[in-house]
């Protein structure tokens, strides 16, 4: 499927003209200050991360994988149990949907350009580190299942924007996701919202337009940018879709434009 970034009403203009109308040099600036709020540190972890993927061993988000507040910002990020709190460093850009939708699968494969499909469902939560051309990005996924999803609200005014995740082929639960994320929308009327109708590749997967319809998106919120990308992840090792980068692309601008 010849996957497309759809936008709607208002926003869409609007985004697309922010995005447009911003000259690199200006983006680079927003960057730069970014950077200069600390971000080295997730930079210098992404590095280690690479290592860790490239012998082999566990990969750098199952690494951090941990059930319990998110340390992502100190060096040695271990278990610890409750109480859960909202991070309160840099705004990260927040990764969230049902369980088994594909979040863990599209940072993995995000991260290293190259599909890499995720094994274990996350426990708590998981921070990815992504380098892009001019930009680097901090993603919060928190775990699908039913026990955290009441922990997703507490994070919206950390994020930078939502990337929300559902699992195209998955019918019987879209009524679950757009529960979900309409409860999120109403928390916060203006984050940025990116929706990924992930898993396109399989044959009973549904059409964006039909993503759309199912999601209720026309109810979103008329001030807020909204996304939509049909995307997939395929073969172990294949480089990752021209969507998804595209949407990785758009993401890192998304991301270079909030304040
Ligand atoms: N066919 C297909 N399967 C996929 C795709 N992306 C992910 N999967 C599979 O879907 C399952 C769930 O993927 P995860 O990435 O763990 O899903 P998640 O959203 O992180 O789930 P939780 O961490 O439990 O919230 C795994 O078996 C993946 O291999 C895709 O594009 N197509
Ligand atoms: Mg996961």
């Amino acid at each position: 499927v010849e996957m497309e970034n759809m936008k709607k009403g208002k926003a869409k203009e609007v985004a697309k003209e922010k995005i447009k109308g911003k000259g690199k040099e200006e983006r680079r600036k927003v960057v730069e200050k970014g950077k200069e709020k600390g971000k080295e540190d997730c930079r210098r972890k992404d590095k280690e991360q690479e290592k860790k993927k490239v012998q082999g061993k566990e990969t750098a988000s199952e690494k951090k994988q941990f059930k319990g507040k998110p340390e992502i910002e100190k060096s040695s990020s271990t278990s610890t149990a409750i109480p859960l709190e909202p991070p309160e460093k840099n705004k990260q850009i927040l990764v969230l949907g049902l369980d088994g939708a594909g979040k863990t699968s599209i940072l993995h494969s995000l991260a290293l350009n190259r599909v890499q499909h995720s094994k274990e469902p996350t426990q708590g939560f998981n921070a990815v580190c992504i380098d892009t051309e001019d930009n680097q990005m901090e993603f919060l996924e928190i775990g699908g299942s039913e026990p955290f999803r009441s922990s997703w609200e507490m994070y919206l005014s950390k994020g930078l924007l939502l990337i929300f995740v559902v699992d195209s082929a998955d019918h019987n639960r879209l009524p679950e996701a757009k529960k979900y994320l309409h409860q999120l929308t109403e928390a916060n009327p203006i984050l940025p919202l990116v929706v990924f109708a992930h898993k396109q590749d399989l044959e009973a997967a549904y059409h964006i337009t039909d993503i759309h319809e199912a999601l209720g998106l026309s109810e979103v919120g008329n001030d807020r940018k909204l996304f939509l990308f049909g995307t997939q992840v395929t073969t172990n090792g294949s480089e990752i879709p021209s969507t998804m980068q595209d949407a990785k692309d758009l993401i890192a601008h998304l991301a270079a434009d909030v304040p």
